[in-house]
């Protein structure tokens, strides 16, 4: 088994050459005539085997690319009438193998059906790959089974015409036994057992065993056999070599007359313990295997088909659809017909292509006894006629594996590739109907949706200018506002009282400070109109994005202009001058001659006379006495008392050069006293006045009202950056999330487009390959 038929004269056990019609075998060394049926079923063989290798391949590559789609794109597999790639063999539960419904028991989704699809698949592609191996191997297999003692070895012994196999009333074969021509042992008769610690059981042992490999086996002769069938807790398989017909062993050639070495198919026989409970499912799972092409099933005629029989009958003829039933003991029933009838029926229930066929499929044996005898065939036959001897079964059952070895070989594969290109075709027509509908769906959705994505963006880009625009006003307007504040500042101030002479240098410090608390000030009350502003447009910007209230971050406007580069920004120096105290003019100059009064900073007249002030304010501040009209009363008095009297005391004289000279003197004198009284009458004006020059020329040269207004603005827009960066944000997700869902369908919409022409192609090879199969005559007579 380990070693096959490469023995002979190459890959193939057989070269068959055509030869005027017939077929031959050059391993005899001499040409044999076939019969021209034989060689007919030969040539129908070889292509059917061509054939089917071809399907087997095309299949394997058909499932490769559905398991690639379902990989990038999980198909739809959702089908109850799938036979091999249902996902329900898949899930089965515990030891009792219950299966469970996947669209009942268990809610599974498209992309878990998938995934288990995937290893059903995968299954499908190790069977296939097995099916090829069996199609392209020539060597068949045939499992006798039945019920305990009905006659399984003593059936054996009679289709190789020799007692090998031990055979007793009571039951006796425990081990499976495979009986194979010595041809493939180098021509020597012997037994080789399997031990149970090599192989546990019998699928196993097959397997494993290697007759080139002497650890996975024992040698024994073929006489202890009758001591190794009963030992099932060593052996897990005995393969028993023999020369079925001596004759030939010494030219080791293939005889036609033989089972198991004939010179085109060659056959061994496997005899297997009774169907017993415990052995009942080892023998199930073994008929299943690959390698096993034929099944005979040998029933007692008295027992008909038992419980286990059954069992065993209905499972094997799931995956073979033809099986043997040899009913021995044939000849012990009275009642012969309505015993045939009943095992009939029981067929015709459990394999109805089998009872379809029975006269080729179902043989009745009478006599064990004498079949075991090869040469007295006239004891072999039943006292009916329809009931054939084993020289008949044997006959038929060569014919079977010889011209209808395309059934026992090969249909497994093409019943196998139907099932399985069927449920692929139905998975692709499934796929398309699923398609189009999913198609049609995301379509809807996707008009549903396109208009959604639109207004979003739009909403949001208005939103967002409407924002800027917003933010833009906000602060121009605190721009603008703090500049007039700034500007108009120091011409609003509000200079002090001048209280005289002595107090000049109070007056002094105290119009700067005026001046200065004045712009501060001003510069204050901009940033705490900047605050309120930007406060009041954060909340709006939040009520634009519709941003609820309890998710709109806590706006600390107290934080804002509190760094030290605010502070800094604020101040400012200007140094004072003695000068700054005076700014005669000759307009002022002459009012302040004039009796009436003198210019005050504004430009306006102002009258100060003698009485205007309470005579206690002198009284107490005398130094408010130069800021009166009281020292010019006093010069022109004096300066008309000096006049008067140089006329008196000179008369006539009065323009005489002394006379002059003494006039000329005084007015000088006048003249002096009256100037410098003018300059302090004229200092509460004139130093305001400067001041407020000189300050505003300082606040021009360094800028001082753009910087201010500048800083300030620049503030409130930094601040409001975050709640126009935060609606932009959650509208930019918010369109952000449509156009990903819009994507999304596309994508969807693309990928069913994609999958449906995958299904399409997939529909169109699976049919073509359907056909082929189909095509497939595997029923040659
Ligand atoms: N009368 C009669 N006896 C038979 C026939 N076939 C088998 N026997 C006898 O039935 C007995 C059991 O036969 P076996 O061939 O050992 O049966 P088995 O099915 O191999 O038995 P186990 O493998 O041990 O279950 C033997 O004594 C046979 O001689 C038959 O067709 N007619």
């Amino acid at each position: 088994m380990g070693e096959n038929t490469k023995n002979n004269s190459g890959n193939e056990p057989f070269e068959i050459f055509y030869n005027q019609g017939t077929f031959t075998t050059p391993s005899n060394g001499a040409n044999k005539i076939i019969p021209s049926n034989v060689q007919l079923s030969q040539w129908n063989y070889n292509t059917n085997r061509m054939q089917l290798s071809v399907s087997i391949k095309k299949s394997s590559d058909l499932l490769s690319s559905l398991l690639q789609e379902n990989n990038s794109n999980p198909i739809n597999i959702d089908l109850p009438d799938l036979s091999i790639l249902n996902v329900e063999n898949n899930l089965k539960l515990g030891n009792n193998q219950k299966k469970l419904s996947s669209t009942n028991d268990l809610k599974l989704d498209k992309i878990a059906l998938s995934k288990i699809f995937n290893a059903q698949s995968e299954n499908s592609k190790i069977h296939l790959s097995k099916l090829m191996k069996r199609v392209q191997d020539i060597k068949s297999k045939v499992l006798i089974t039945g019920d305990l003692n009905s006659g399984k070895s003593s059936l054996c012994n009679a289709l190789l015409k020799r007692n090998i196999l031990p055979t007793d009333q009571l039951p006796c074969t425990n081990v499976f036994i495979e009986v194979v021509d010595s041809f493939y042992n180098n021509g020597l008769e012997e037994v080789h057992a399997v031990p149970i610690d090599v192989a546990e059981n019998v699928s196993d042992a097959v397997k494993k065993y290697n007759r080139l490999n002497a650890t996975t086996f024992k040698f024994f002769k073929i006489e202890d056999l009758e001591r190794l069938v009963f030992e099932n807790d060593k052996w897990s398989l005995l393969t028993v070599y023999i020369h079925e017909n001596p004759a030939s062993v010494s030219t080791s050639t293939a005889d036609d007359n033989n089972l198991l070495h004939n010179g085109i198919v060659d056959i061994s026989l496997i005899d297997s313990p009774g169907l017993n409970v415990d052995m009942v499912h080892t023998s199930e799972v073994f008929s299943k295997q690959e390698e096993i092409d034929l099944v005979i099933f040998v029933v007692n005629a008295a027992n008909q088909l038992t419980l286990s029989g059954k069992d065993f009958v209905s499972s094997a003829s799931r995956e073979k659809q033809f099986m043997y039933f040899v009913v021995t003991k044939f000849g012990d029933i009275k009642n012969k017909e309505r015993c045939k009838q009943l095992i009939l029926d029981q067929i015709k229930t459990l394999s109805p292509l089998t009872y379809k066929e029975h006269e080729k499929f179902v043989h009745f044996i009478s006599n064990a006894d004498n079949g075991n005898s090869p040469d007295d065939n006239s004891n072999n036959t039943d006292n009916g006629d329809d009931t054939p001897n084993y020289d008949q079964l044997r006959e038929s059952l060569r014919n079977f594996v010889l011209k209808k070895r395309c059934l026992s070989k090969l249909l497994p594969a093409k019943t196998y590739l139907l099932k399985l290109l069927t449920d692929l075709k139905k998975i692709s027509n499934h796929n398309v109907y699923k398609i189009n509908l999913e198609t049609i769906n995301l379509k809807e959705k996707l008009q549903e949706l396109e208009p959604k994505v639109h207004a979003a963006q739009e909403e949001s880009e208005l939103l967002n200018r409407q924002i800027e625009l917003l933010v833009e006003n906000t602060v121009t307007e605190i721009y603008d506002a703090t500049r007039d504040s700034i500007a108009t500042s120091i011409d609003l101030t509000k200079f002090p009282r001048y209280e005289g002479l002595s107090g000049t240098y109070d007056y002094v410090l105290l119009c700067r400070k005026a001046i200065m608390d004045n712009i501060v000030h001003s510069v204050a009350n901009s940033e705490e109109y900047a605050r309120s502003l930007t406060e009041n447009v954060v909340t709006k910007i939040y009520d634009m994005g519709k941003v609820e209230k309890d998710k709109r971050p806590i706006f600390a406007k107290d934080l804002m202009f509190k760094q030290k580069k605010h502070i800094l920004s604020k101040k400012f120096t200007v140094i004072f001058h003695f000068g700054d105290m005076f700014q005669p003019s000759w307009l002022g100059f002459s009012k302040f001659l004039q009796w009436g009064g003198s210019i005050q900073n504004d430009g306006e007249l102002e009258t100060q006379y003698f009485t205007n002030k309470n005579l206690m304010s002198y009284v107490k501040e005398p130094s408010l006495i130069f800021t009166s009209k009281i020292p010019t009363l006093f010069m022109y008095s004096f300066g008309g008392a000096k006049i008067l009297t140089n006329i008196f005391m000179y008369g006539t004289q009065i323009f005489s050069l002394q006379a002059l000279k003494n006039i000329g003197g005084s007015l000088l004198i006048l003249g002096s006293c009256l100037s410098a009284a003018y300059l302090v009458h004229d200092l509460p004006r004139a130093l305001p006045l400067n001041l407020t020059k000189k300050y505003k020329k300082l606040l021009n040269e360094i800028d001082y009202a753009h910087q201010n207004s500048n800083r300030i603005s620049k503030v409130s827009r930094q601040v409001l950056k975050t709640p126009s960066k935060e609606v932009c944000r959650i509208l930019e997700v918010k369109c952000d999330d449509l156009v990903e869902q819009r994507k999304d369908l596309e994508s969807k919409l693309n990928n069913n487009l994609n999958s449906f022409k995958f299904f399409q192609d997939f529909a169109a090879n699976t049919k073509k390959n359907l056909e082929d199969v189909q095509s497939i005559d595997l029923d040659i007579d």
